[in-house]
């Protein structure tokens, strides 16, 4: 066999000490799918006396980050955030070593620097572990679909976010209680800010847009909402219409733009993405001549991160032994972004309104007069106020939004009690 690969780990956190498991205990089958043994090198930590989840020998803990990558060939970056993951990064490439991260949030930020640092290195960076977790899905667009052309991809790529609101739909919990549940369980970001208001699914959008469409989509460029709006009245609401309420990442190419946004939506209970529960993600691509493809999995949590993380280092460490390296960034296509208020969507509305007569035809007036049609109308009598449950059909988000602020100025208008984009029915 070859002399051994040195490998450093920067983090060991959630995600950092499954890997430092992994690598310790698999050593052996490794060693013999790579064709090299892994020797661990070090593993850089912030605090030298902070409890860990590994069993990890004294030797190979060291806090000082910037030194251990200039004796690694391999660096396996998990710390999160954009410094000083950036600076390792960077320089574990200058020094010649091949970078495997899970850094979504710095990848949708700066990814074209990293790329840069790579290419010039002539080096591999890795980072099937920033989407979708365990979840094989960047490896598929960005080889296994190289040939075709993907129209679209629509995912729930949030543990967090999808574990409390199955727990809000199915057990009726509240927010806060299922948010210390998923933090409990290692599926929340350091800061769970990054999960609830949807900053980490818009990092994971970029990451998907930019390999789906070969153009380069950074986080800024994502229409995001999170789910700290969503109430109990419309998880009620949704369930009323036989529907859930999932965080959605949407990536579609529309003309010669990208369309790319994040945000909650009632899907129908019969769709498959219905059924992601807790902490799961899935994925769904839709390309040309592929038609439709699902990716289903583990989306957070320590083991099914560290299982992308080491996938991408046996890869690299075999690229590394064959003298050679993966493909890089692909963006030749360098797509304008369409801006959200012309992507055609659909809401939801739940309306209190004063149970008059000739207030239907008043509410359906509000929407024509903005050019939006209505699919169904449901009401609901109670008393001397109804409830009015509109579903539009696809209009501009523009369109939709003036909709809404006009019904919400109108005198028979008690209370817009639920708005909510409804995807996954045939418009
Ligand atoms: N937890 C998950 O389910 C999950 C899933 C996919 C991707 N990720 C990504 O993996 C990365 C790590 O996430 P995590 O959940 O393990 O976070 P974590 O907070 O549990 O771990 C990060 C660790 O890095 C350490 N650290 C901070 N600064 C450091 C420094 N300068 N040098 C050395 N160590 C330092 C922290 O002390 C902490 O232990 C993030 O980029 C995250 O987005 C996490
Ligand atoms: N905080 C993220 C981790 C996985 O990227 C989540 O909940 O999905
Ligand atoms: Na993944």
């Amino acid at each position: 066999m070859s002399t051994p690969l040195r490998v450093a780990v920067l983090g060991c956190g959630v995600v950092g000490s499954q890997v430092v498991r992994l690598l310790q205990e698999n050593g052996d089958d490794l060693a013999a799918r790579i064709g090299a043994p892994i020797e661990l090198v070090g593993v850089a930590v912030r605090r030298l006396d902070a409890p860990r989840d590994v069993e990890l020998a004294e030797h190979l803990i060291t806090t000082d980050a910037v030194e251990l990558v200039t004796r690694a060939d391999l660096v396996v970056e998990v710390i999160g955030g954009i410094e000083p993951a950036r600076t390792l990064i960077l320089s574990a490439l200058e020094n010649g070593a091949s970078v495997v991260t899970a850094n979504k949030a710095l990848l949708a930020e700066d990814g074209a620097t990293l790329f840069e640092a790579a290419e010039k290195a002539g080096r591999d960076l890795y980072y099937e572990a920033a989407v979708a977790g365990a979840i094989p899905i960047l490896r598929p667009l960005r080889e296994s679909l190289a040939g075709d052309s993907i129209t679209k991809v629509i995912g729930i790529v949030n543990g967090t976010t999808n574990y409390i609101l199955d727990k809000m739909d199915s057990q009726g919990s509240g927010f806060l209680e299922a948010l210390a549940e998923a933090q409990e369980l290692g599926y929340a970001e350091a800061d769970p800010t990054a999960d609830v208001e949807g900053f980490d699914a818009a990092a994971k959008a970029a990451i998907l847009a930019s390999l789906a469409f070969h153009t380069r989509v950074t986080a800024s460029d994502v229409y995001r909402e999170g789910i700290s709006e969503v109430t109990a009245a419309d998880v009620a609401s949704a369930k009323a219409m036989d529907s859930v309420v999932k965080l959605l990442a949407i990536v579609e190419l529309k003309g010669d733009q990208v369309g790319v946004r994040v945000h909650p939506a009632m899907i129908p209970r019969r769709h498959p993405l219905a059924n992601v529960r807790e902490a799961y993600n899935a994925v769904f691509v839709e390309s040309e001549a592929a038609g439709q493809l699902m990716f289903y999995g583990r989306g957070a949590g320590g083991a099914p991160t560290a299982s992308a993380v080491l996938g991408d280092l046996v890869t690299v460490a075999r690229h590394r032994l064959a003298g050679t390296k993966g493909a890089g960034e692909s963006a030749y296509a360098a797509r304008a972004i369409q801006p959200m208020g012309e992507t055609l969507t659909r809401y939801h509305v739940a309306i209190d309104v004063d149970d008059t007569a000739g207030v239907l035809a008043t509410i359906a007036g509000a929407f024509a007069e903005h050019g939006v049609s209505i699919q169904t109308v449901r009401q609901e009598g109670r008393d001397q106020d109804a409830q009015l449950v509109v579903v539009s059909h696809d209009a501009t988000d523009a369109q939709l939004a003036a909709t809404v602020a006009h019904l919400r100025s109108m005198d028979v208008v008690r209370d817009v009690t639920s708005v909510m984009r409804v995807e996954g029915i045939d418009a």
